[in-house]
């Protein structure tokens, strides 16, 4: 589209509160209305950082910057692209419609921001998050009243705000498409950011109508292989109804009713048509995806400018992203200060790589997938592959092919060529077995065949094929009284239970405000604010943590989302159930929801002093009606969606699975 094609109008169409408000914070700021341009621009040196800060924005905004000046050339304006705080990083074109005392005013190193010039697009647009127009008399400063100014906001692929794309020029020169033009750019700079990132991530393209799949309207999101969530494009957020730190509590399988492996299986074949699929919120879309080999997720940021801002050749070819992060999977990362866990880490250091078979117990969300994964990593298997089984929320019909795999026709909807199951997977590495419990009994048997001896057959196949494989399995039931009542098999738990560890609950722990350092650590690896307020820290040290880790990360992730950059995280930053919860008196047999301040020992079966061990079982399923009953509410208010559900109770989805027999069997998806 040329320049000369597009509309004209007088003025445009303007939402005025936005400039009012606008006009409010420039009043604020102090900026004087009849100040005199004055464009000095900051030094080199401060320059040069806020272009190696913003070196990815750069490499992707150029190209999109030369496609657009191509198509306003001849309008007497620039194009200009400026950081997230508003100082412009590059122009483009021929600033003769400026008057000679401003003739710099658009180049790189001039401050846009309000609180510098007042009212104006590039400013306004970063502080409202919103493509704006400021036209005319709408700028603050008389100065400027000269121009008009259209400019969109950039968001990291990560979703954080790092720029702006803007066009600017003579005011008379107006066009009422110019900002639709400036918001289409700025979203092919997010969209080829997006690209750019995440290379290990399967990434999902999706869109209602199949004809927009590969244009700039699609929604791109991406998920790790295992299904965790980690970003979508502004489109995608859109047709989520969800933004993109709300999607951060989301999976695959929540966000599209599947299980990543049904999206595997669904694009596994050499076709590339795009495959009907529907969202939570019941609306139909197209996807596409490119099933990529799992590993190592992150994106880089790509390779630094040289001095004068130009890319280095080759610069935007990704670096290899780096394997693993050492500390963050490693038992030495796990050790925290806490004595009990200290010397389950020390016990396993000793087991590490001497082929005995090891179990985890700890209540849900005290780490026992994360232990597993360290003591994998700390092995001389760690560069083999790492396979986790979660044995309660997979359907009983299908862990079997799930586990041992099943050859091409084995039974009614097998897929054409067969499937490799977990246990082959597993080879050469370690094998995950997560709420063992919960296996079913008639797999037991067959589980502990492959123990034995070391070979696995799919179902359906004539052969056995030979599996070299390292056991870890985790529970939070009492194994032994499962072997009481018959349903779990004494010699598989035998054959399980070489080593057998337990992780203390959260509240029993001594190092609790390292872990939360810790997990504020994590977070701020991905960009968020990580200093916590006193009586915050005061509160949380309180709590019981009926969740323990998964519940303190997700109530520090949600607060952090809250704070201001640079603030710390105060009361006002916890959700509201949180603080409902902590604040409320205690209900009758419900138990305290705040921790007494000495630690407590694990209150399963403890009876009371002076009480019976009736009178704790008696309370114990009294607990547990009131924990079925809001289950099932949750479940009923979700439409069966236990990840919503869980996220709803603070628990993990595995709690709700382990219910799954004393809840009504129609409220589970
Ligand atoms: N020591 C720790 N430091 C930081 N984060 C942790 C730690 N332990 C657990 N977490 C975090 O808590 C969450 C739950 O951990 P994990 O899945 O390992 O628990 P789990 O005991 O296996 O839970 P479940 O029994 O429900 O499967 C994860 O997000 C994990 O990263």
């Amino acid at each position: 589209m040329h320049s000369q094609a597009l509309g004209r109008a007088e003025s445009p169409a303007q939402d005025h509160s936005l400039i009012d408000k606008a006009h409010a914070r420039s009043r604020a700021f102090g900026v004087a209305l009849e100040d005199k341009p004055d464009y000095a621009r900051v030094g080199k040196g401060e320059l040069s950082a806020a272009l190696e800060e913003s070196r990815f924005l750069f490499q992707h905004a150029v190209p999109v910057m030369e496609t657009l000046y191509e198509q306003i050339a001849n309008t007497h304006s620039m194009v200009v692209l400026t950081s997230a705080q508003g100082l412009v990083l590059h122009s483009k074109g021929d600033s003769d419609f400026l008057e000679k005392a401003s003739n710099v005013a658009l180049m790189p190193g001039v401050d846009w921001s309000e609180q510098a010039r007042g009212t104006n697009a590039v400013g306004t647009a970063l502080a409202e998050q919103e493509a704006v127009t400021v036209h005319g008399a709408q700028h603050y400063m008389r100065a400027n009243q000269a121009l008009t100014c259209s400019c969109a906001p950039i968001f990291a692929p990560q979703g954080q705000l790092i720029g702006a794309l803007d066009v600017s020029g003579d005011h008379r020169s107006y066009h009422q498409h110019t900002l639709a033009l400036v918001r289409m750019s700025a979203q092919m700079i997010e969209n080829q950011m997006f690209a750019a990132s995440f290379p290990k991530a399967v990434r999902l393209h999706f869109h209602s109508r199949p004809e927009f799949l590969g244009t700039l309207v699609e929604g791109i999101a991406v998920f790790t292989p295992e299904g965790r969530f980690i970003s979508a494009n502004r489109s995608a957020q859109f047709q989520f109804g969800l933004s993109v730190n709300a999607l951060q509590a989301h999976t695959f399988s929540s966000l599209f009713d599947l299980p990543m492996s049904a999206l595997f299986e669904l694009f596994s074949g050499p076709s590339t048509a795009p495959r009907s699929l529907c969202l939570h919120n019941g609306v139909s879309v197209w996807c596409r995806t490119e099933i990529r080999p799992a590993g190592p997720w992150a994106a880089p940021m790509v390779a630094p400018l040289d001095e004068g801002g130009a890319s280095r050749p080759g610069a935007a070819e990704p670096r290899p992203a780096p394997a693993r992060r050492p500390h963050l999977s490693s038992l030495q990362y796990l050790d925290t200060g806490d004595e009990q866990l200290a010397s389950v880490i020390a016990k396993l250091r000793r087991v590490v790589d001497r082929d005995i078979p090891i179990m985890i117990l700890g209540e849900t969300g005290t780490g026992k997938d994360l232990l597993a994964q360290a003591i994998h990593n700390d092995s001389a298997r760690a560069r083999q592959p790492f396979v986790a089984v979660n044995c309660a929320s997979i359907p009983d019909t299908l862990i079997e092919a799930e586990l041992f795999g099943y050859e091409e026709g084995a039974f009614t909807g097998a897929r054409k060529k067969g499937a490799m199951g977990k246990i082959q997977q597993a080879h050469g590495g370690t094998l995950f077995l997560d709420e063992i419990g919960d296996m079913p009994r008639h797999l037991q048997a067959r589980l502990l065949r492959v123990l034995q001896e070391r070979r696995i057959s799919p179902l359906g196949a004539g052969k056995e094929i030979e599996v070299d494989v390292t056991v870890i399995s985790a529970t939070h039931k009492n194994l032994k009284e499962l072997i009481a009542s018959g349903e779990f098999r004494e010699d598989l738990y035998y054959r399980l239970n070489g080593l057998v560890v337990r992780l203390p609950a959260l509240r029993e722990r001594s190092d609790f405000q390292a872990v939360v350092q810790k997990v504020l650590k994590a977070l701020r690896e991905r960009g968020q604010p990580v200093r916590i307020a006193p009586e915050v820290m005061a509160l949380l040290q309180r709590y019981h943590w009926p969740g323990n880790v998964r519940q303190l990360h997700n109530l520090l992730r949600t607060a952090c989302v809250m704070v201001d950059e640079g603030s710390a995280v105060s009361l006002e930053h916890l959700p509201d159930d949180f603080l409902d919860e902590v604040h409320a008196p205690p209900a009758s047999g419900a138990g305290a929801p705040l921790r007494p301040q000495a630690p407590v020992a694990p209150a399963v079966h403890a009876a009371a002093p002076g009480g019976d061990l009736d009178e704790a079982d008696e309370a114990g399923q009294r607990l547990q009606d009131v924990a079925i009953h809001a289950m099932a509410q949750m479940l009923r208010l979700h439409k069966g969606n236990v990840s919503a559900a869980a996220k709803a109770l603070g628990v993990s989805r595995n709690t709700i699975y382990r219910k799954k027999n004393l809840l009504p069997p129609d409220l589970l998806d």
